[in-house]
């Protein structure tokens, strides 16, 4: 997983290379060091993460194809402490439900929309206005950016997940949403193939039929930094038994839009539900 991946770190780390599992998420995950890790000025300015690209193009497509009454709700699985998913599709939705496993995550992201400290999203958020061909934002466009994203999570929510339960969001049970976002979550979650095919068969009970399923996934690798020490273990997917696993819920994978960046091993693909 190469964009989540600092090389000099995990060669450094070898003699103690431990390998977290995902029961060990609520425990284990430090919701900081992850910030640290890939969103902290120095990580955004040293290589960006590829979803800062993705998710803006895709929110570009949904602006261009779904009227605003079909895209005004939208929910983040497994979001962990990032917000940047509401700052992607702040101009798409109108509220913005972000989810996690990890209460210490969930804490993370009540304390921005209280505006209390986290990290500074400010890189980010220059990074996504650049894919969105905009010119370099001034302090107040930044500002204003963060606020509208800030805006649409609180109209939305704030809310525990679990990918393993039926109603993977027990707040939301029984209610569809237009947009699904899962960004690098399930091959995180699940132990093998099988248990992946029924998170995702969970997650699409939160999605209408027409609405959109946003998923950002590593290929081929087993292992992740979580931190600059911490390891997690990722369920090893090749990119045709995740496009089966959205055949088999009924994604129009056919016709999706989708991004495989083979040098940086990860997949995007936006595909409607049927
Ligand atoms: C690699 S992080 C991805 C975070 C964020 N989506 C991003 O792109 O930076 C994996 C996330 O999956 C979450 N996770 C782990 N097990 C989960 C479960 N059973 N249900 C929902 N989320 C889970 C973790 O808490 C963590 O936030």
């Amino acid at each position: 997983m190469s964009t989540l991946i600092d090389p000099t770190i995990t060669e450094s780390s070898d003699a103690q290379h431990t390998v977290l599992l995902p029961e060990d998420y609520v425990k284990k995950f430090d919701p900081d060091e992850y910030l640290q890790f890939y969103f902290s000025r120095d990580a955004i300015e040293d290589g960006t993460r590829v979803s800062l690209f993705a998710l803006p193009v895709f929110a570009q497509l949904m602006l261009q194809t779904m009227r605003p009454s079909e895209r005004e709700t939208l929910l983040d699985i497994g979001a962990g402490p990032t917000v940047y998913s509401a700052l992607c599709f702040r101009d798409v939705a109108k509220r913005v439900h972000l989810s996690d496993f990890v209460d210490r995550n969930l804490d993370v992201l009540r304390k921005w929309i209280r505006h209390e400290e986290t990290i500074d999203w400010v890189p980010t958020i220059k990074v996504i206005n650049r894919t969105e061909g905009g010119p370099t934002p001034t302090d107040q466009v930044c500002i204003d950016v963060e606020e509208k994203a800030r805006g649409l999570v609180k109209s939305g929510g704030i809310h525990f997940a679990d990918v393993h339960q039926m109603d993977v969001v027990p707040e939301l049970a029984g209610k569809k949403v237009d947009i699904l976002v899962s960004i690098f979550t399930l091959e995180s979650a699940c132990r093998n193939y099988e248990e992946y095919c029924k998170c995702v068969t969970n997650m699409m009970r939160h999605l209408r039929s027409g609405g959109r399923f946003v998923l950002g996934s590593v290929l081929e690798d087993d292992e992740y930094n979580s931190g600059r020490k911490t390891i997690f273990h990722l369920l090893n997917l090749s990119e045709q038994m995740i496009l089966d696993a959205l055949v088999s819920v009924g994604l129009d994978v056919a016709n999706a839009k989708k991004y495989v960046l083979d040098g940086e091993g990860v997949m995007f693909i936006m595909a409607t539900k049927l």
